[in-house]
């Protein structure tokens, strides 16, 4: 599988306000950017996070850029939530319309809301105990057909993709923004790491909007 993750931060390197509403960093270039992107991938990821903060519905995507990929009968990227005890609502718009949605959850789901989720159109995979084993619950969704994967967030999920060793590469637009916050989500949350910080390589610097587009291939 082919993991990348795309993120817009402030030029202080948040994500988001100390509130955890969505915010517009990027502009309209950049937004039409992460739609070819989505075009380009099976399947966009978001955590739980994200999901109850800004409630995305990942539906947007270039079509023209995904049929001149894929062929004219290429369905839509399908969607996919990280989240270990089914929090996700069952009106929340990454369920609604046509687009697979995959839940990864965990045993620490309650039966119930697992139930609520399948009954809601989902798809729940569970891969690991207490928190979702990424490794194990992306193994799960290729055997789906999903081999190429955009993850758009939010910041504990990052961190614990490159945890596990499971980013290929990040893109990442730096708007032209201070949002500031000790508390405010940043690229990679988590409990950090303290020793054998991932190693990026630089591949490509880019101007757009008001920001710019650093591209990363993970060492
Ligand atoms: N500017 C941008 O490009 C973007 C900004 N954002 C912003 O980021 C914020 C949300 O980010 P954040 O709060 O970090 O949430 P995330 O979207 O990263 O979701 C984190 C949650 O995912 C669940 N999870 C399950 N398994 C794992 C695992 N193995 N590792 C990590 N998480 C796991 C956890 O909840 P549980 O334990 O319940 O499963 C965890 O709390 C919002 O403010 C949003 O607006 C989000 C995306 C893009
Ligand atoms: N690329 C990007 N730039 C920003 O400025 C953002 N605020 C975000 N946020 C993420 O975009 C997704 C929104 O999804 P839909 O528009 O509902 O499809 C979601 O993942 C946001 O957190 N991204």
């Amino acid at each position: 599988m082919h993991v990348s993750v795309n993120a817009a931060v402030s030029a202080d390197g948040k994500l988001s306000s100390r509130r955890r509403e969505q915010i517009a960093i990027s502009g309209d270039d950049d937004f039409a950017r992460v739609d070819r992107l989505r075009a380009e991938s099976d399947a966009v990821v978001v955590g739980v996070g994200t999901v109850l903060a800004d409630d995305p519905s990942l539906v947007r995507y270039d079509e023209t850029h995904r049929t001149s990929i894929r062929g004219e009968t290429a369905s839509p990227p399908a969607r996919v939530v990280v989240d270990s005890s089914c929090r996700t609502p069952t009106n929340a718009a990454i369920l609604a319309g046509d687009p697979e949605t995959y839940v990864l959850t965990s045993d620490a789901a309650p039966e119930s809301r697992l139930t609520a989720l399948r009954d809601a159109g989902a798809t729940a995979l569970v891969a690991g105990e207490e928190r979702v084993d990424l490794t194990d619950a992306f193994a799960a969704i290729e055997t789906h057909g999903i081999e190429r994967v955009m993850v758009e967030g939010g910041g504990e999920l990052i961190f614990s993709l490159f945890k596990a060793a499971l980013v290929d590469e990040i893109t990442v637009y730096i708007g032209n923004t201070v949002i500031g916050g000790r508390d405010a989500p940043t690229l990679a949350d988590g409990d950090g790491f303290v020793e054998a910080f991932p190693e990026l390589e630089l591949t490509s610097v880019e101007r757009i909007d008001s920001g710019v587009v650093l591209a990363w291939h993970v060492s």
